[in-house]
């Protein structure tokens, strides 16, 4: 068994993989993960957080396979764990096997996006694909056939902007619950505030999906917790790739199993 961590800017989410799990990604990349992961908020202590990472780990010969994108509270929770388990922390890097990162500096770009690219240039075969992590932030990163990355947007998430938005200004409000969204222009106040917020970042992903490759529309892969309310706009917004646009909520993990599999040289 291994255990996978995901430390976001918002939360630590963690995924138990289990060795025939693992064989099986290794071996097909089948979409075979156990989709039941687990989080925590930044509520908690890190002895706290340790507490809850541990009742996943069965024994301490367990190796743990960490992404970060917030030192501040992993790496006091990584030096705890490492007392009495093997870690492995992994960092972004210039290549992984075809992929090829379109930074001068790798190591400058966030763990999370560098894990999704793996992943999707797996999932995608050679195609040319885009990846948008719709979380704390938004980010959004695109990469050609031949795999090299060209490079990315990084963006407030929905609750930033809207937050953002809110504080600023005073007759803004965005009523109690959700609306239901759409890519329409809005007639009353909380559905201008949501549909802008979501239109721009559907219209950004069209306009980036259209102008990637000479070779037709590329794979577009969503993930994060926005992720699956984009993707729905955005078929519906251009229904005729539906069959290229899909949801992954695992994508940040699949990316780090593939690169803890590297790793322990298992594939
Ligand atoms: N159960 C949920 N918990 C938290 N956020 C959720 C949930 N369901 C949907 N969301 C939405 O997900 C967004 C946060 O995305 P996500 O859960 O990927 O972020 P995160 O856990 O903070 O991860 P990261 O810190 O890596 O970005 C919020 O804008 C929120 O609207
Ligand atoms: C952009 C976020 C916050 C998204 O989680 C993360 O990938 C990050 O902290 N990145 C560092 C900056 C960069 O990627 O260029
Ligand atoms: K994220």
């Amino acid at each position: 068994m291994m255990l996978l961590v995901d430390f976001g800017n918002t939360r630590t989410k963690w995924l138990a993989v289990s060795d025939s799990d693992a064989d099986a990604w290794a071996v097909s990349g089948e979409n075979s993960l156990n989709q039941e992961w687990r989080a925590c908020g930044y509520e908690l202590s890190a002895i706290q957080i340790v507490e809850q990472i541990s009742k996943d780990l069965p024994s301490s010969s367990t190796p743990i396979v960490v992404a970060s994108v917030k030192p501040s509270v992993s790496e006091p929770i990584v030096d705890i764990l490492r007392e009495k388990y093997r870690v492995h922390c992994v960092v972004s890097e210039s290549a992984f096997e075809g992929l090829v990162n379109a930074y001068s500096d790798p190591t400058a770009m966030g763990i999370d996006r560098w894990l999704a690219m793996i992943a999707g240039y797996r999932r995608s075969q050679g195609q040319s694909f885009i990846v948008v992590d719709c979380g704390t932030a938004i980010t959004l990163d695109a990469v050609l056939e031949t795999g090299q990355h060209m490079g990315g947007f990084i963006l407030p998430g929905l609750n930033k902007q809207l937050n953002a938005l809110l504080s600023n200004t005073e007759q803004v409000h965005s009523g109690q619950i959700r609306p239901e969204v759409s890519v329409e222009l809005g007639q009353n106040t909380q559905t201008c505030v949501f549909n802008g917020i979501v239109t721009q970042i559907v219209a950004l992903v069209e306009k980036i999906s259209r102008q990637l490759s000479a070779n037709g529309f590329p794979k577009v892969i969503l993930t994060g917790g926005d992720g699956e309310l984009i993707k729905d706009l955005l078929i519906k917004e251009i229904s005729e790739e539906s069959e290229n646009i899909t949801y992954v909520p695992l994508l940040v993990f699949e990316g780090l199993l593939t690169n803890a599999l590297k790793e322990l040289k298992k594939m």
